[in-house]
C-alpha cells in the first residue's frame, strides 16, 4: 500500500565530525535508500539540514556562526550546494526532486498554509521527491522554525504522513544523553504522550556541535507528528537502509506510536502552525473543564492575561505554574481581556460596552496540548 514517508537529516548525519566535511556515502545510500521507497510506490519527501554546515565548510569556517546574518549569509552559500549534490545524485538514479523552502510565516497564515499542501500534493502527484528545509536565509528571528525536527513534524503533520523519520547520530534515544551519562537506558517504544513523561528523560544541551536542537526538539518533534497520526521514529542516520527494514517491521530505533484519534487538521493548525502572541492563566476549575469535559473557556476561569494579541490570535492557556495545557484563537483582544478576566459571563457586555462573545476560546477553537 502507498505510504507517506517523511525522512529528516540531520547536519552531525549528513557531514564528518571531525573535518565538517560532506558524509558522502550517507548522501548516496540515502538517495538509494529514497528511490527504493518511490520505486515500491511511496511517497518520499527530504526535511534536509546541512545548509550552514555546508556553507561553513565552503567558506573555511570552522565553528557555526552564531551571528544571525553571518548565518544567513552562510546558509545562502550552503543550499544551493547541497541541492547541487542532491540534484546530482538523483538525476543519476532518474529521480526527479524539488527544492521546498519554507518560513514559518508560510505556515501561520491559513491561506499560505493550504497553498504549502496544495504545492506538496502536486509534487507528491507528480512523483518528485521534495527536499525541504528552512528559508534560513529570509527567515526573521521571531518568525522561525528554529529546527529542522519541528519543521519536518509539522511538514509531516501538512501532508499527513504514515512516518517521519528523524535521523540522527545515536541510534535511538536513551533516557539521557548517552555521550556524558554512559549507561542511560535505551529507549524502543513510545506508546503515548503521557508514557514519554513518565520516563523523565534527560536530553541535556544543544547537541552535537553542528546540530542545532539536540533531542530536546526531536521529542517535541514527535509530540507534534503522533498528534496528526504519523508514526514517528528517531534512528541513526549513518545506515539509511534501515529506513526499508523499519518500515517492514523491524524494532530498529525509538518508535513513538500515532494517536489512534488524530486531531483534526484545523486543530492542529490552531496548536502548531499558528505562533503564539500571549498566555492565559487559569484556576483549576477551568482547567478542568477544557481537560475533562471538553468544555469552552469562560472568562470567569481566567486568572491573568500576559502579552499584547488581537481578537482571534492564537494563545497558550496555562496553569498557574505556566506549563501550558492547551491552545486556542481568542475572541477577545489583550485589552479587553485584562478588563473581563474573572468575570461572570453576563457582566462582559457591561464592563466592555459592546456584547461579544460569550465564550472566551470556543471549544471548537482550542486544542489541549
Ligand atoms: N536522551 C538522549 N538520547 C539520545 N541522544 C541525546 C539525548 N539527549 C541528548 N542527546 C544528544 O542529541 C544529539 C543529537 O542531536 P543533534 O546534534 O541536534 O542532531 P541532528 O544534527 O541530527 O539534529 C546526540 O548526539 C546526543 O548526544
Ligand atoms: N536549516 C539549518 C538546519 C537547522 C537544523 O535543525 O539543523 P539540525 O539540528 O542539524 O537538523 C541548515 O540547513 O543548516
Amino acid at each position: 500500500m502507498t505510504k507517506t514517508i517523511v525522512v529528516k537529516i540531520g547536519t552531525s548525519s549528513l557531514t564528518q565530525p571531525e573535518t565538517g566535511q560532506l558524509a558522502l556515502s550517507t548522501i548516496a545510500t540515502l538517495t538509494e535508500t529514497l528511490c527504493n521507497l518511490r520505486h515500491q510506490g511511496h511517497r518520499v519527501i527530504l526535511v534536509s539540514s546541512g545548509a550552514v554546515g555546508v556553507g561553513c565548510a565552503r567558506l573555511g569556517l570552522t565553528e557555526r556562526p552564531k551571528a544571525i546574518a553571518l548565518k544567513q549569509a552562510v546558509a545562502a552559500v550552503g543550499q544551493g550546494r547541497l541541492m547541487r549534490i542532491y540534484d546530482d545524485l538523483f538525476s543519476t538514479l532518474n529521480q526527479p526532486i524539488a527544492q521546498v523552502l519554507l518560513t514559518r510565516a508560510d505556515l501561520v497564515q491559513r491561506s499560505r498554509y493550504l497553498n504549502a499542501y496544495n504545492t506538496f500534493q502536486e509534487l507528491l502527484g507528480l512523483g518528485v521527491i521534495p527536499v525541504v528545509n528552512e528559508n534560513d536565509t529570509v527567515a526573521v528571528e521571531e518568525l522561525k522554525f528554529g529546527d529542522n525536527d519541528t519543521l519536518s513534524a509539522l511538514v509531516a503533520s501538512l501532508v499527513e504522513a504514515d512516518w517521519l523519520f528523524l535521523l540522527t547520530d545515536v541510534d535511538r534515544l536513551y533516557s539521557a544523553d548517552p555521550r556524558t551519562v554512559p549507561d542511560a537506558r535505551p529507549i524502543s517504544l513510545i506508546s503515548n504522550m503521557k508514557e514519554l513523561a513518565e520516563l523523565q528523560i534527560q536530553t541535556g544541551g544543544q547537541g552535537s556541535q553542528w546540530g542545532t536542537g539536540g533531542m530536546v526538539t526531536k521529542i517535541s518533534a514527535a509530540r507534534i507528528a503522533i498528534t496528526a497520526g504519523v508514526r514517528t521514529v528517531i534512528t541513526q542516520g549513518r545506515f539509511p537502509r534501515n529506513i526499508e527494514k523499519i518500515i517492514q517491521g523491524e524494532a530498529i530505533g525509538t518508535h513513538f506510536e500515532p494517536q489512534p484519534e488524530p486531531t483534526s487538521a484545523r486543530k492542529r493548525w490552531i496548536a502548531y502552525g499558528l505562533v503564539p502572541t500571549g498566555k492565559l492563566y487559569l484556576d483549576d476549575g477551568a482547567i478542568n473543564a477544557i481537560l475533562q469535559a471538553g468544555k469552552s473557556l469562560l472568562a470567569a476561569g481566567i486568572k491573568a492575561v500576559e502579552g499584547e494579541f488581537e481578537n482571534q490570535e492564537a494563545v497558550q492557556l496555562c496553569d498557574r505554574n505556566g506549563n501550558e495545557i492547551a491552545r486556542g484563537l481568542v475572541n477577545y483582544n489583550s485589552e479587553d481581556l485584562e478588563k473581563i478576566c474573572g468575570c461572570h459571563s453576563r457582566d462582559i457586555a457591561g464592563i466592555l460596552g459592546y456584547a461579544g462573545a460569550e465564550t472566551v476560546i470556543h471549544r471548537d477553537n482550542l486544542v489541549l496540548i
